[in-house]
């Protein structure tokens, strides 16, 4: 009896362990497979499935540790945001939902993530179309015009339209801390999660924050005008010893469709502008995506290359890199501008001293004749000299200490390692980390070099 039992679970337990192994584990979906965002103006677009897609960062981030959505069979998600109120509405679709073994993602959980209380339902976003529809003019033209510019060329700040309307661009500054424009920004904020690498939300409560939007404004012949919101920077206003203030420019965004058409420069622009007007200690940017950072730099140089102060020192520099040979020691000197220089364009253009070195090198360039090899050879070996005086830390290194940068997996900029000797003799670790350094620092060179090629050009073609 005992046995037939026995063989009885047996058998059931076989049944039981023959369907775990047949059962298909749920692989899940990654998020950005699933996922598409459509930015929209009107209420006959949504729903289209041809309108302007978003291109987001990464969404698998929203979605637990590896990124991805469990539960579902044949999952769309198509979201709908506005670009008239900045709500969105969520539109869901799946063949069915069952638990395969990883459970079954909350995804209005996860939309609330990204979205938060611009996520509504379509009901109540379609209506945002002509509720909202004047909300960017109510809250944005009780703020202060720094400048008006037209994108077309040809026109000084206006654009006349068949119609008789006309169309006008402007830079808009606001203090965060009104509760209409924390409220607009808190429906912006879902933008930045998607549009910047790492970004997170600010405390619209802190008064030491401004807002500039860049806006299109439609003007009727009646005398009528609509806002239309294009982009937006963030700006903090730091405290700087004894009685100076900083501006850190946090996070810029100028919506997609509208990218490539100047406004994240006339932002730019007029963030320095407020910086020289207020005569702030110097104006920073906080973590430049790549981009930024090109954009950042030839719009510098092209100031700097306006400005009579630092003529000199440049014309100097450039003039002993032409000459045949260039001492090691000369090289580090001529690789740094002179402290007076630093101090002035921080003092005139509130240009701090790191992007000052960045735009130095293109300066220097753009006054070396790029064909002559031998002088090209004195330009990348005074970069050399300075790269390697930053790179290798030189105090601890005499102490039988040596600092190096590494790449990391985690996508910050460097991570630091040091490498200690016994009594100071140089281990064969040490050694092999120095030639390894030696490499890295090449490649660093190289890179640096094609940077400042690309800037000096992009800098030439906007001057001719
Ligand atoms: C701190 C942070 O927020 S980091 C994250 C930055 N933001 C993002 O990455 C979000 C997504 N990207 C964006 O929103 C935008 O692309 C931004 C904000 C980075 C740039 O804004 P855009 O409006 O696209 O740039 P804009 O059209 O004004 O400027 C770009 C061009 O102006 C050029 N330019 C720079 N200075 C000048 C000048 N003085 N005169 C004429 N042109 C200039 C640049 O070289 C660039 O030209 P190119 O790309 O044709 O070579």
């Amino acid at each position: 009896m005992a046995l037939k039992q026995k063989s009885g679970e047996t058998a059931r337990e076989a049944k039981k362990r023959r369907l775990v192994g047949f059962a298909k584990t749920d692989e899940g979906v990654e998020a950005n497979k699933c996922i598409k965002i459509f930015l929209v103006s009107s209420k006959d677009e949504v729903g289209a499935k041809d309108g302007f897609c978003i291109d987001p960062m990464d969404l698998n981030q929203f979605f637990g540790e590896d990124g991805k959505i469990y539960g579902y069979k044949d999952l769309m998600i198509n979201i709908w945001l506005s670009s008239v109120s900045f709500y969105a509405y969520a539109d869901i679709s799946y063949a069915s939902a069952v638990d395969g073994g990883k459970g079954i993602t909350d995804l209005k959980l996860a939309l609330q993530d990204i979205f938060g209380e611009a996520l509504l339902e379509k009901i109540d976003f379609l209506q945002t179309f002509s509720t909202e529809s004047h909300c960017v003019r109510s809250i944005i033209s009780a703020g202060t015009v720094l400048r008006s510019y037209s994108i077309n060329e040809d026109a000084e700040s206006s654009d006349n339209l068949s119609d008789g309307s006309f169309i006008e661009h402007q830079v808009v500054r606001m203090e965060l801390c009104s509760l209409p424009v924390g409220l607009l920004y808190s429906r912006l904020v879902p933008l930045t999660f998607l549009l910047i690498d790492g970004s997170s939300p600010i405390d619209v409560t802190d008064s030491k924050w401004d807002i500039y939007f860049a806006v299109k404004k439609i003007q009727s012949q009646t005398g009528d005008y609509d806002l239309r919101l294009l982009g937006f920077a963030t700006v903090y206003r730091f405290y700087h010893h004894p009685e100076s203030t900083r501006l850190r420019l946090s996070q810029i965004l100028v919506l997609p469709p509208y990218q490539g058409e100047g406004h994240g420069r006339r932002l730019l622009e007029a963030v320095n502008s407020v910086a020289i007007a207020e005569n702030v200690y110097d104006l920073t940017v906080e973590e430049p995506s790549e981009y930024l950072q090109y954009l950042r730099s030839c719009f510098d140089t092209l100031r700097l290359l306006d400005f009579e102060p630092i003529k000199p020192a440049i014309n100097s520099v450039a003039s002993l890199l032409r000459t045949c040979s260039v001492s090691k020691k000369s090289c580090k000197s001529l690789a740094r501008p002179p402290t007076h220089a630093i101090d002035t364009v921080r003092q005139k253009l509130k240009i701090n001293k790191i992007q000052f070195l960045r735009c130095w090198d293109i300066l220097i360039y753009l006054n070396l004749n790029s064909k002559d090899r031998k002088i090209m050879e004195n330009f990348k070996a005074s970069i050399s000299t300075r790269l390697q005086s930053d790179v290798f830390d030189k105090d601890t290194k005499s102490k039988g200490k040596l600092l190096i940068e590494v790449p990391n997996d985690y996508d910050h900029d460097m991570t630091f390692v040091v490498y200690c000797s016994q009594n100071g003799e140089e281990s064969d670790c040490l050694n092999g980390a120095q030639a390894d350094l030696e490499q890295q620092l090449n490649k660093l060179v190289d890179k640096q070099l094609e940077d400042i090629v690309e800037i000096a050009e992009k800098v030439s073609s906007l001057r001719s």
